[in-house]
């Protein structure tokens, strides 16, 4: 007989809220929570080495700049560095009025004296009270009843009335969090959270948070969403207190969760920026903020620098923000693939000639230069690319444009180079592609053009004189206006040999940024069928459209 078991036998379904009448699906998020940004507390009891208070104070004049306006500081009674720090702040007059500050201690009443004590001397401050109630907790960590979990909680709570009263210059709020809430029962939760507020009595203008924390995420988010709802739904006095969210990750959920919870009519969510905290981390305040933003609503958290912000966080936290993580990562806006590179610059050609102000840019849910980054790397080319792909780069790094059909033409030069390199193609090595295949700006022993000259005639026509030397054969040549094309092709079918018949040009001009001001496009064909295409890059029009010529007719008939 098999002595293996199927593991899942160790597991059982999460149960279901009896919540058949629940509000919440049909809600959509209109406005931005009050955030509180828990990465000096959460976030940094969960790195390897917690901050100094050089990073702890980087790290909160981030926050302050990004406009958080609750901050949970720390958890005073950890010890020295954590005390120095939070008492250091509130004496260096730092903390901006509007800002709350706000310090955790668990229901212990030595640990909530010395949390009153490092907050000395703030004009206002948040206290967060916690203790858990849920079964395994209560069975396991503690070994204690319902009632005496219960007790845990009201007494911590009348010894943080009682410090305030101490400290009547400070302008006190209270935070309690049913530890564990989401693998409490409800109706305990509810009875614990009524017995702390018989104590505190908040009202309507000085409420009580109450934060209800998805400690270890153990349930689909919309178990959550229930839950929060039916919390709600059931508390007494819901006028008089703030209900706030904590949700952690450990299903991949905790965005999800707190999103839900907040249609279930939460006010209030704590996180982290990069989604730090315990285990797999808090929800991720920079993935919430900015889901509302790209749905129309500011959420009043400014990301517009976010490569600031990352470089911040990654300093103090000392983990790397993930490539592909929402919003954030390096690789977030980046398409390789042909199918969306084609998609994402058609969209933007779409917004360049379409009066629409709406974002619509296939495959980028937000515009990448909403939060500081550049549409440069929106594309990068490599061996899955298509031809929207070099097509892009080119116009970003040259600004060239090239026609559909030359982009064809180029195609195979710069999948045969990514399939010989094995790498991605940077903009360098396309530009060089493109230079080799249509011999533009090269000093090889090709047609060359040399003492040339545009001028005008007083009509305005342009007019064009110069020579083209090939393997120390000189010719000169020279034309006008519409004609100058035909003649300098004349000039290489007589002296060259050269036979080439027009089938197509254009021509526009370079943006800002480029060396020269014209680029023109040459589509021929050759006396045996076969197409060629030629670029000329040049300050004038005229010899941009001569220099288009010679690019052909290198690759007509390549001079030894
Ligand atoms: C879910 C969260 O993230 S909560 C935040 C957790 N953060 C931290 O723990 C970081 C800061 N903590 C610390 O530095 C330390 O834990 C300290 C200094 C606060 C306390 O350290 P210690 O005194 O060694 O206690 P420790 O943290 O191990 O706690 C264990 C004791 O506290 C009790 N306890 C745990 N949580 C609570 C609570 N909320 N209320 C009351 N008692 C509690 C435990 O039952 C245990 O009691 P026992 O010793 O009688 O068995
Ligand atoms: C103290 C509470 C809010 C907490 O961090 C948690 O439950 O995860």
């Amino acid at each position: 007989m098999s002595m293996l078991r199927d593991p899942s036998t160790k597991y059982s379904a999460f149960p279901q809220v009896n919540l058949p009448d629940r509000q919440w699906p049909t809600r959509t998020i209109i406005a931005p929570p009050r955030w509180l940004s828990t990465d000096l507390r959460d976030g940094n009891q969960a790195i390897v080495d917690p901050m100094d208070a050089h990073k702890k104070n980087r790290f909160f004049d981030l926050l302050v700049e990004i406009g958080v306006k609750e901050i949970e500081v720390g958890f005073p009674s950890a010890g020295a560095t954590e005390f120095d720090f939070i008492s250091g702040l509130v004496r260096s007059g730092r903390i901006p009025q509007d800002v709350l500050v706000q310090v955790l201690t668990q229901s212990r009443e030595d640990l909530i004296r010395t949390s009153f004590a490092s907050l000395e001397g703030a004009h206002a401050a948040i206290v967060h009270l916690y203790n858990a109630v849920s079964p395994a907790w209560r069975e396991v960590v503690f070994g204690m009843t319902r009632d005496q979990v219960r007790e845990i909680a009201v007494h911590g709570a009348k010894v943080m009335r009682d410090e305030a009263g101490k400290q009547p210059g400070t302008d006190w709020h209270f935070q309690y969090s049913p530890e564990t809430f989401s693998t409490a029962e409800l109706d305990f939760s509810l009875e614990v959270c009524e017995a702390v507020m018989e104590v505190l009595a908040p009202t309507p203008d000085h409420p009580i948070i109450l934060n209800l924390p998805a400690t270890v995420e153990a349930a689909t988010p919309n178990i959550y969403a229930d839950q929060v709802e039916y919390f709600i739904r059931n508390l007494p006095n819901r006028d008089s207190a703030v209900i706030s969210l904590h949700t952690h990750n450990d299903r991949g959920t905790g965005v999800a969760a707190a999103e839900l919870a907040l249609m279930a009519g939460a006010d209030r969510v704590e996180g982290c920026l990069f989604g730090n905290g315990e285990r797999t981390g808090n929800c991720c305040l920079v993935t919430m903020a900015l889901n509302m933003y790209t749905q129309g609503v500011d959420p009043g958290i400014d990301f517009s620098d976010i490569d600031r912000v990352i470089e911040t966080v990654e300093y103090c936290n000392q983990i790397p923000v993930h490539q592909r993580h929402p919003y954030g990562g390096e690789l977030v806006y980046t398409a390789f693939s042909g199918s969306h590179q084609d998609a994402i610059k058609k969209g933007f050609m779409a917004l360049e000639t379409q009066n629409d102000p709406h974002w619509r840019v296939p495959y980028l849910p937000i515009d990448p230069a909403d939060l500081g980054r550049s549409y440069e790397a929106v594309i990068r080319v490599n061996s899955q690319s298509g031809k929207g792909g070099f097509a892009w780069v080119l116009e970003q790094d040259q600004g060239l444009k090239l026609p559909k059909k030359m982009q064809a033409d180029f195609s195979p030069h710069v999948q045969r180079m990514a399939d010989q390199l094995g790498r991605e193609l940077n903009a360098a090595d396309i530009w060089e592609a493109f230079r080799k295949a249509y011999h533009v700006k090269t000093t090889d022993k090709h047609f060359q053009l040399v003492d040339y000259e545009e001028s005008r005639a007083s009509d305005g026509t342009r007019i064009f004189t110069g020579r083209i030397e090939v393997g120390g054969t000189a010719q000169s040549v020279s034309g006008r206006g519409n004609g100058l094309i035909s003649s300098v092709m004349g000039t290489l079918r007589d002296a060259f040999g050269v036979e080439l018949e027009v089938v197509d040009y254009s021509e526009h001009a370079l943006g800002a940024g480029t060396d020269a001001n014209a680029a023109a496009y040459l589509e021929c064909r050759t006396p045996d069928g076969h197409t060629i295409w030629g670029c000329g890059i040049d300050e004038d029009v005229a010899t941009a459209s001569v220099r288009a010529v010679l690019s052909a007719a290198n690759s007509a008939r390549p001079a030894k």
